[in-house]
């Protein structure tokens, strides 16, 4: 199917409906059984479902990290002073600046392989993209550094692929369960219950990661400036099946130490139209 996300991909547009746009038409068609099932990039997936759809099964997580994509350059640091980066997502925007304050952010919109012929083209020294998405367009050639969590705290969900379809079709269901990855579902619920308390919308620069050390799950969160200059960072590791708790509390935690005010700010600049 191809949805109203992507045909406006490459317009600011995309930014209003946010991800969601990509989501929503998919819905519908299982609402009105023209589809059985939507298999949606968890990151995308908002945190309300309509009546009757949930998901069934959250698949292996592919790597989630962000890739650092470039002609010239190795990685973020063996860039130029003042050089060019393209990414319209402002937890990268966030993230990359507050480790060179000195580089411009310009906008980069499309698909990956539009976003790839911007970059061959020569508006910008860099570009930063999914690992995930060069990974499964087989573009891993592409990639130049692996951004560690550490410079790059990756988004809720980045790199899993959920499956939706309506609730009382259990056949489906069943079908679908063996497709589910437990280790995966843990790590993206506690993620997902971090940016649900958030209150987290697509556009805003959220990161959260968690990972599991045997039963043991460990969760990183951040709220930060799209400028990069303030940076609200918290983690909480406790037992995987308080997945959900830990993110809860964690994002209280970010909330009373600054994310508050962060957000109000954000969302105050990015109400147009
Ligand atoms: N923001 C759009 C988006 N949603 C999912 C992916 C691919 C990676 C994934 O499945 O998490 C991408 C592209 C990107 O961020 O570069």
């Amino acid at each position: 199917m191809v949805t109203r996300g992507d045909v406006l991909l490459d317009s600011p547009l995309s930014k209003v409906g946010g991800k969601g746009l990509f989501v929503k038409e998919l819905e519908l068609a299982l609402q009105e059984d023209r589809a059985d099932i939507a298999v949606h990039s968890m990151k995308d997936v908002p945190i309300a479902f309509p009546e009757g759809l949930g998901l069934v099964a959250i698949c292996e997580r592919e790597d989630p990290h962000d890739a650092f994509v470039s002609t010239h350059y190795e990685n973020i640091d063996a860039l130029p002073q003042g050089a060019i980066v393209g990414t319209s997502s402002l937890r990268r925007q966030c993230q990359i600046s507050a480790r060179r304050p000195d580089l411009i952010i310009r906008s980069l919109r499309g698909n990956v392989g539009t976003r790839l012929s911007k970059l061959d083209a020569g508006a910008y020294d860099a570009i930063i993209l999914a690992v995930a998405g060069l990974k499964r367009l087989e573009l891993t050639s592409r990639i130049r550094q692996i951004i560690p969590a550490e410079i790059s705290l990756p988004a809720v969900g980045q790199g899993a692929v959920g499956i939706e379809c309506r609730l009382d079709d259990n056949k489906t269901r069943q079908l679908l369960s063996a497709l589910n990855h437990d280790e995966t579902e843990v790590r993206v619920r506690a993620e997902r219950a971090m940016n649900i308390r958030l209150d987290g919308g697509c556009q805003v620069p959220i990161g959260s990661y968690a990972l599991l050390q045997g039963d043991e799950l460990w969760l990183r969160a951040l709220v930060g400036s799209p400028d990069g200059r303030e940076i609200v960072y918290g983690e909480r590791r406790g037992p995987r099946d308080q997945a959900e708790q830990m993110g809860i509390l964690l994002a209280d935690e970010l909330l009373e130490r600054g994310a508050r005010a962060i957000l109000a700010e954000v969302y105050q600049q990015s109400r147009p139209l």
